[in-house]
């Protein structure tokens, strides 16, 4: 494939970052050949068949690992309902696909978000998508967590909101230490749930049945 096709095709799939910038047009050319370098770099030929559309490839994949960038992921919390409901609303078992912004290496898991409304009762489907937007950029998972619970708390202004992520981070795994069964938990506590232990109770009981 020629380098126009090339170009062309990351055009067209990423419309919205690409269209009318001829500044970002020439920084995907520069990124896609300081990939050949790097494959060269670490030993192997960037013009043989397998390798030579790699750089197109990794660009796109890191495009769209990033996505949330181009999203304030708290706007999806704002399609809210009128339901008369004021104890535990608990979303189990979200799952994400995050990249660490030490090694931009994969982390992924699960996020289970908890808020006790007030007045706003937003659609499920939201809350997951308001973790998607948080977890496609360069993240660590403490930022993450914090973001999700900091976004439930903003706009739908709860009692109180709880968040917990786990996952496992590539960049222990293939390298570095190597621990491949180690996973990380993080949590975000905020307002009855950081004031009473009893509703953390609550919240930890239901996740764990
Ligand atoms: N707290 C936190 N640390 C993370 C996360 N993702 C990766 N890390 C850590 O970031 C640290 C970066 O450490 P550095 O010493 O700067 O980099 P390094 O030499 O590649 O470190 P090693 O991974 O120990 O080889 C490592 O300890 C990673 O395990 C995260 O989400 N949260
Ligand atoms: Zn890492």
């Amino acid at each position: 494939m020629s380098l126009i096709d090339t170009k062309t095709k990351i055009i067209e799939k990423f419309p919205h970052i690409f269209e009318g910038d001829a500044n970002k047009v020439e920084q995907a050319e520069k990124i896609m050949e300081a990939l050949r370098q790097l494959i060269a770099l670490c030993g192997d030929d960037p013009n043989r068949d397998g390798l030579l559309e790699t750089p197109q490839r990794v660009l796109k994949a890191f495009l769209e690992y990033t996505e949330g960038y181009q999203e304030d992921p708290k706007e999806h919390l704002k399609k809210v309902f009128d339901v008369k409901h004021r104890e535990l609303v608990l979303v189990k078992d979200i799952e994400f696909y995050s990249i660490c912004e030490h090694h931009f290496a994969p982390f992924f898991g699960v996020a289970h978000v908890g808020y006790i409304p007030n007045e706003k009762i937003t659609g499920l489907s939201k809350i997951a998508r308001m973790v998607d937007g948080y977890a496609k950029r360069f993240q660590v998972q403490e930022n993450l967590t914090n973001q999700i619970a900091d976004a439930v708390e903003e706009i739908l202004e709860p009692q109180g909101t709880m968040v917990v992520v786990e996952a496992k981070h590539m960049c222990m795994c293939g390298r570095g230490i190597k621990k491949t069964d180690a996973k990380t938990t993080t949590t975000a506590v905020r307002g009855v749930f950081a004031d009473r232990s009893d509703s953390r109770m609550e919240f930890l009981t239901l996740l764990n049945r």
